[in-house]
């Protein structure tokens, strides 16, 4: 009999290690595994890879996936580890999602070095983001606040704002427990406030399809209600993401056999916001997505969606 052998392909930022190192340590006590039989390979994206542009004028999708897709695609490669809200609703051709981690907190987290939360800032206060999402849902709720970009990964955004070139930024809150950083949270802020992205705070497994060996050692890692609500929210987005360019956030929540999702798309400038929910069985997930979605291409401003002629 062959020895067991895994390789995880993630990406090389502190957050996608720490994530690795956690699917590693996950395979080899769920399965009783051998010291180094579950090794982890460094794969260098798109998205690491330029740092000097906003992300969204980058453009092309699956900025932080890609290559990690390649190298499975190539067989240099078992298993994809990655931040769900980083993937594609689409995957490549050969590829499925083996499983996912249980789902940490899903909230995103004010962090500032002077105030308390986001209803403390002072008037016209500066706030640094690169995430077009963030940037509206402020705005939306703090008009006055003026929003400079904030790239880099978890490290460099602090960095950041420990020079003063922003009076707050956010991060997720999952992406800072993962690296050990809660501390650095300010406060969580509602989702009433700030709806999470789709898929924020699930982990991702990527296998290839038809490889039944690692399918097999996955599947023993999968969170079935995290998936399932990961299914509602990313159908959600995929319904919508061709027809509009615009800020989306979604979430889906189980509490007591009941799935309850809520989706949103706001104006990049936050002025307008379509907010939308659906409560069924959590088997029904996909369709409360979709039922979302189809909601605000048939319901919500004109200025929200653009629409081809066709
Ligand atoms: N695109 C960067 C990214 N992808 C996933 C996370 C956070 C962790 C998660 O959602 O699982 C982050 C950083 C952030 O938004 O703070």
């Amino acid at each position: 009999m062959q020895a067991t052998r895994i390789r995880i392909g993630t990406r090389g930022s502190p957050l996608a290690l720490a994530q690795a190192h956690e699917v590693q340590a996950r395979l080899t006590a769920a399965h009783g595994l051998p010291e180094g039989a579950v090794t982890i390979h460094v794969i260098k994206t798109t998205g690491d890879r330029v740092l000097d542009r906003p992300l969204s004028e980058v453009g092309g999708k699956g900025l932080f996936t890609k290559e990690i897709e390649e190298a499975l695609l190539s067989n240099e490669v078992d298993v994809g580890v990655h931040s769900m809200k980083d993937m594609q609703t689409v995957l490549p051709d050969g590829l499925i999602i083996g499983g996912v981690l249980p789902r940490e907190d899903p909230r995103d987290a004010f962090i500032s070095l002077r105030h308390a939360d986001l209803s403390a800032l002072p008037v016209n206060a500066i706030v640094g983001t690169s995430s077009l999402r963030r940037k509206a849902q402020v705005l939306n709720v703090r008009p006055d606040l003026r929003v400079v970009e904030f790239r880099g990964n978890v490290q460099t955004r602090l960095r950041k704002l420990e020079e003063g070139k922003a009076e707050a930024t956010f991060l997720a809150v999952a992406g800072l427990k993962r690296l050990g950083m809660e501390d650095r949270i300010t406060a969580p802020v509602s989702m009433d406030v700030m709806l999470p992205a789709v898929a924020q705070a699930a982990i991702g497994l990527e296998v290839r399809e038809g490889d039944e060996a690692t399918a097999a050692l996955i599947a023993a890692l999968n969170d079935p209600m995290t998936a399932l609500a990961v299914t509602a929210e990313r159908t959600f987005l995929a319904r919508l993401e061709g027809s509009c360019r615009t800020p989306i956030a979604g979430h889906a929540v189980i509490a007591d056999g009941t799935m309850v999702f809520r989706g949103q798309i706001l104006t990049p400038d936050g002025q307008q916001v379509y907010d939308v929910s659906r409560t069924g069985a959590p088997e029904e997930a996909s369709k409360l997505g979709l039922a979302a979605a189809d909601e605000i291409l048939a319901e919500a401003d004109p200025a929200l969606l653009i629409r081809s002629s066709a």
